[in-house]
């Protein structure tokens, strides 16, 4: 790690702390994140670098994921992990936060952001990568106003078995606010759903300025997300008797069908389609990141304003150029 020199701590998490540095060979500022490691055990740090490392390496070269450089293993007494990414910008939860709560994003500039969000969505899940921890605090805002996903530390590859289709996952992931229902249910044989749910609940945050489903614990949030999107079909889904909380009085409740329409009265009707398709209780209902992307509030749009910024004057946060990647060495 002799080749950086740090600059400040820009932000810490569950799994590490963040630093801007600048690449002494290259003049690059990036951001380092030194992971914690789990209760200092060393095999757990070099997994979890791994896994990481593995992750962001299969989405290089995407505009909307961020960008991983290099991933170092220090050997040794105090050994670190460590993951070099390109440094990107605040989050777009600061960011959000400093346009003050309440804030909504005009609709034009909402479809913006959620192209490129779906982008990178779409390129991590067709790489195999499932995020599992999509929300505001993890995608970074550039000096010209464009978004990245970044910290694949809940991340991991999807796997697929003969029989079931899917391998029993983690559960609980992502965090509360943005968990889609199957996961609040108990689901271990989730898929990419999860971070379209995800990604829905950052629409409706970005057009109301405030988060969608603030629950304060796993029922309630179930509660809240029923209540919101309706749960009329989940009791349908083929899948949803071997959820461990099928049995949820949440579950047996009846409800009104969903209100979003009530809740975004200015939303245009294509926008609402994919905020609806986006936040579909039912996994096997839920749009995908690349059907999203084909639906009429992108396609019909007037593409120039939805076109990626390249040009200075954007109202977010400085901008930071980009050199040659380094060699992955995990
Ligand atoms: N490439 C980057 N450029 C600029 N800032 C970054 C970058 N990567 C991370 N950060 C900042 O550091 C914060 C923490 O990073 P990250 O989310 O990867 O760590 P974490 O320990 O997994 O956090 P959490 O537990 O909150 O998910 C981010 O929210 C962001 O503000």
């Amino acid at each position: 790690m002799e080749h950086y020199e740090r600059i400040e701590k820009i932000g810490e998490g569950a799994s590490g702390v963040v630093y801007k540095a600048r690449d002494r060979r290259t003049g690059a500022t990036v951001a380092i994140k030194r992971l914690r490691g789990g209760g200092g055990d060393d095999e757990q740090l070099s997994e979890d670098l791994v896994r990481e490392a593995r992750c962001l390496e299969a989405c290089r070269g995407h505009p909307c994921l961020v960008e991983l450089r290099a991933a170092h293993r220090d050997a040794g007494a105090g050994a670190g992990a460590f993951l070099v990414m390109d440094y990107v910008g605040p989050s777009l939860a600061q960011v959000m936060r400093e346009r003050g709560a309440g804030r909504p994003v005009p609709e034009a500039e909402a479809r913006r952001l959620m192209r490129q969000l779906l982008d990178g969505a779409a390129a991590m899940h067709e790489h195999g990568v499932l995020h599992r921890d999509l929300k505001p605090d993890n995608v970074l805002v550039d000096g010209h106003g464009n978004l990245k996903i970044c910290d694949f530390g809940m991340s991991r590859f999807a796997a697929a078995t003969a029989s079931t289709g899917h391998a029993p996952y983690t559960s609980p992931v992502v965090t509360l606010w943005y968990r889609a229902p199957e996961l609040l249910l108990g689901s271990r044989e989730y898929d990419a759903g999860v971070d379209t749910w995800a990604l829905g609940c950052i629409m409706a945050e970005l057009l109301s300025g405030a988060p969608l489903l603030p629950g304060r614990s796993e029922m309630d949030q179930l509660n809240r997300a029923f209540d919101t999107v309706g749960a009329d079909d989940m009791a349908d889904w083929p899948r949803f008797a071997r959820l461990p909380r099928a049995g949820s009085p949440l579950c047996r409740k009846s409800r009104p069908p969903s209100r979003l329409r009530e809740m975004f009265p200015a939303l245009s009707t294509a926008g609402l389609d994919v905020l609806s398709g986006l936040l579909s209780c039912r996994p096997d209902r839920r749009l995908t990141a690349a059907d999203a992307l084909r639906r009429p509030w992108f396609t019909d749009a007037e593409s120039s304003a939805d076109q990626p910024r390249n040009a200075c004057g954007a109202r977010f946060s400085e901008r930071v150029g980009g050199v040659a990647a380094d060699a992955i060495v995990v």
